[in-house]
């Protein structure tokens, strides 16, 4: 297992540090901390900090932030960004884009589980300047070139 340098922004997460609820998970859960209930319009995006700070440190990683499945489809709770990218040099408090995409208004509470982070390996790449590829079976063919079904 990777170990990952974690601060305690919110001492209300001191002891609900990130940590996967099954031995399978592959997502930890990140807490809405807030001070009281945030209710969320259709249609509104807001800020929400998770009072944990994380320094991945490792280019050959990231974290990314997803909705949970329960709050997206149920409530329409996803995210503004739609994904969070959680670069290796990131210092600063992990922050979620809470957006009501839905047609109710939903209340996050304080210390509620409003989103998800994984762990992903990444491939930094340095770009080689060329003036033709080596020819590849697709070729220029895209965005429904094979067909429909
Ligand atoms: O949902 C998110 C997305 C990003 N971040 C933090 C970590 C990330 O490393 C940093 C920058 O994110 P990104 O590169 O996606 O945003 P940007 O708009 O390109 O900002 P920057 O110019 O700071 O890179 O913001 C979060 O806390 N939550
Ligand atoms: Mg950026």
């Amino acid at each position: 297992m990777t170990t990952i340098d974690v601060k305690v922004l919110d001492a209300r997460m001191a002891d609900q540090l990130p940590a996967y609820a099954t031995p399978g998970s592959a997502g930890l859960d990140l807490r809405a901390c807030l001070d009281e209930p945030l209710e969320l319009a259709p249609g509104q995006t807001v800020l929400v900090p998770t009072g944990l700070a994380i320094h991945i440190g490792d280019a050959g990683l990231a974290a990314m932030i997803l909705p949970r499945s329960g709050l997206g489809h149920k409530h329409g709770i996803v995210l503004g960004n739609l994904v969070g990218l959680i670069d290796s040099d990131y210092q600063g408090q992990l922050m979620v884009s809470c957006w009501n995409r839905g047609s109710a208004a939903f209340t996050i509470a304080p210390m509620e589980r409003i989103a998800q982070m994984i762990i992903v390996p990444v491939v930094q790449a340095s770009f080689r300047r060329v003036e033709d590829f080596a020819a590849s079976e697709r070729g220029l063919g895209g965005f429904g070139s094979t067909g429909k079904g």
